[in-house]
Parts: structure tokens; C-alpha cells; sequence
């Protein structure tokens, strides 16, 4: 299959720190894949060492079955959004696009393509410095569209956009993948996923959690059950049991029962006089199986208030960030100025 992006063993150390712990999956073209992960899982890293701005410790990435490097003129196989802030504020929406374009052997008449396409041609003249973050993100857009590639990948896209922006960009990334593009889209957030990708890869401390259809993940943990609650408990709990039904008994005196339908329930309670105080059924969310996946590897754990380092040797959150790692902070870095350093 072409325009797959193949990952073998892919791993990243920083000194002691394991970003990257020996990744293998592939993204397949046709379909939005999700990446996701809670902060600091390891997504940018990835998608950085996918994009050549970052050298693997060890392990592989290919692209339509090479390396980066081995791809001629890369932005007509694969475009990025990685930090919306990217770019040169000094220069125009359109004079950026264009030196893009130029030393990519991409024709300049795409340039005014592609600001059409994100909505920016009325501003195309206009400096990005003074861009808000939906403008930024546009323009990163439609620097990642300009070599038309096959290959897309985004990271966090959605991260600071207001309802309109985040509608257009869900919409964008799902007609890419219609028009058979492999789109690669990364997120902290389930929600959000759960709207837009078709296929989900997970990770956790660098390590892969799940490789699966939205579909299934959606199938295999959107529990459904009903939470009872009753100021007779315990003649609750001998009816259920009396009746072959398993409840778990969880915090504030509730009990949770799987399987069995609301109205079962109640009118069995309701045949042996028993009081019920609450008789609810509960679709317990995705955000919550995500939690429950990765709950093992988040680095940083809320603790009375204090967030504690989960892991040894993990940098607390106080300390100063090394350049690139830690996201929603504005660096002078991303696909525009990383790839534009790296040739230089
Ligand atoms: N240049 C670097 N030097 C040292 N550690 C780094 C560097 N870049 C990333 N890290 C660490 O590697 C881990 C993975 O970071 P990364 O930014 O890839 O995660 P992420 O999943 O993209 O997180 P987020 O959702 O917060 O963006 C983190 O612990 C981060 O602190």
C-alpha cells in the first residue's frame, strides 16, 4: 500500500529520560489516525523523528517505504503542523508560503492556492507576527498543504481554537483522508478523537498501549451499567444475589451492575418493598478508558493539590523544560524553523 508510514522499533532517548520506548505500528492512507497519549507521552517526539528533526536512539521510520532523506523534494510527500507559532513574524502569510515553496521546487501558483483553501487570501499580505492563534494555525496549515502531499500529520491542531476553528480543522483532516491522503493527527484529548479519527494508535511513556479501530475501542469500552443505590443495602445486595446478579459495591454506598437493564432492576426491587434512592443507568465515557489505559504512565500525578513525578527519575514539573518539550508554551521551533535550521 503506498503513502504508508511505518514505524520499527522506534525509540528516542534523552539522556536517561526514555521519550520513545521501541514504537512499531503503521498509519494507513484513506483514513484519519489518532495519536494519542497524555502530555508528555511521547507523541511530538515522534512525529518529530517521522519528520527527520529528531535522530531515533534506535529503530526506524519509513515513509511510502523510505527514509526522509531518501524522499526528493519531502514537502510533496509529506506536510506537518507541529507549533502553529512557527513562523517568521517579520514576513507576510504569503512571502513565507512562497520562500517554502521556492526552495522546494513547489510552483509559487500554489501558494495562492492554498491560502484559499485556509481561508487566509484577504490577510496574505499582511504579516503573521500580528496572526492570532486560528490564523498561526491556518498558516501552518497551508504551509503543511503547499507541496500537496500525500502524507499529512498534525500535532495537537486543535490545541487554543475556538469552536469554528476546531469544526474547520476536524473537517479539513477528514476530507484529506477521504480524498485517500494519510492523515496522522495527535491529541491528549479522547473527546476528540472520538469525532475525528477512524483508526487510534495510544501511547503511554513512549510505549504502545493500543492499535486499534475507533470503532472497537469505542465497542470494547463504552461500559454501559446501572448504578443502585438503596438504604437497605445489604437485603439489596442478597436479592441481586439471590437472583444471579453480580453487583460491585463502590464508594458512597452505591452498587454497580452490569448487563442487566434499569427497569429489571427496579422492578425487582419494587416486588420485595425495597427503597431505592437511586436507580440510574450510566455510560461510562471514553475519556475514561483512555484514563484507565494510560492512567499507569501519566508522568506527572495530581496529589492533594501537589503534582508528584509518577516515575523515578521523572523531572518535577517545577524545574525548567528543556527547548521542545513541553507543549502550549510558544517556542521559536516547529516544522517551518526546524526544517528550514536543519538545511541550513
Ligand atoms: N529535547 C528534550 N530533552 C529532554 N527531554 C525531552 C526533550 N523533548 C522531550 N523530552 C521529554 O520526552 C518526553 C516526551 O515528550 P513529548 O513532548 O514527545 O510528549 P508529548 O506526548 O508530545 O506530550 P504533550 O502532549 O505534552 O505535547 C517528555 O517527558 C519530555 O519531557
Amino acid at each position: 500500500m503506498p503513502y504508508m508510514i511505518e514505524l520499527e522499533g522506534l525509540t528516542k532517548h534523552y539522556g536517561d529520560k526514555v521519550a520513545v520506548d521501541h514504537l512499531t505500528f503503521t498509519v494507513r492512507p484513506g483514513m484519519v489516525t489518532g495519536f494519542l497519549g497524555p502530555n508528555g507521552a511521547g507523541k511530538s517526539t515522534t512525529m518529530r523523528m517521522m519528520l527527520d528533526l529528531d535522530n531515533p536512539t534506535s529503530g526506524t521510520v519509513r515513509i511510502d517505504g523510505k527514509h526522509y532523506r531518501q524522499l526528493k523534494d519531502p514537502l510533496t510527500y509529506i506536510g506537518a503542523l507541529l507549533e502553529a507559532k512557527a513562523v517568521h513574524g517579520g514576513r507576510s502569510a504569503a512571502n513565507h508560503l512562497l520562500c517554502l515553496a521556492q526552495s522546494n521546487g513547489i510552483p509559487r501558483g500554489r501558494v495562492g492556492e492554498v491560502l484559499d483553501t485556509v481561508g487566509l487570501s484577504t490577510v496574505a499580505k499582511k504579516r503573521s507576527k500580528g496572526f492570532s492563534l486560528g490564523m498561526s494555525q491556518r498558516l501552518g496549515i497551508a504551509a503543511a498543504l503547499l507541496g500537496d502531499p500525500q502524507v499529512l500529520l498534525f500535532d495537537e491542531p486543535v490545541n487554543g481554537l475556538d469552536p469554528e476553528g476546531i469544526h474547520w480543522i476536524r473537517n479539513l483532516m477528514k476530507n484529506l483522508a477521504a480524498q485517500g491522503r494519510t492523515v496522522f493527527v495527535s491529541s491528549h484529548l479522547m473527546s476528540e478523537m472520538a469525532l475525528t479519527a477512524e483508526h487510534l494508535i495510544v501511547i503511554g511513556q513512549g510505549r504502545l498501549m493500543a492499535d486499534t479501530s475507533m470503532k472497537d475501542f469505542i465497542h470494547q469500552n463504552s461500559r454501559s451499567y446501572v448504578r443502585m443505590r438503596s438504604p437497605q443495602r445489604e437485603k439489596l445486595l442478597d436479592l441481586l444475589h439471590d437472583e444471579g446478579i453480580d453487583a460491585v459495591a463502590v464508594g458512597n454506598g452505591s452498587l454497580e451492575i452490569d448487563g442487566v437493564p434499569a427497569d429489571r432492576l427496579g422492578e425487582l426491587a419494587a416486588r420485595h418493598q425495597l427503597v431505592l434512592h437511586e436507580l440510574s443507568p450510566q455510560q461510562a465515557s471514553l475519556e475514561d478508558a483512555f484514563m484507565q489505559l494510560t492512567a499507569e504512565s501519566v508522568e506527572y500525578h495530581a496529589h492533594d493539590g501537589e503534582p508528584v513525578p509518577a516515575q523515578a527519575g521523572a523531572r518535577p514539573p517545577g524545574e525548567p523544560q528543556p527547548a521542545g518539550a513541553r507543549p502550549g508554551e510558544p517556542q521559536p521551533t516547529g516544522w517551518g524553523a526546524d526544517w528550514q535550521k536543519k538545511r541550513s
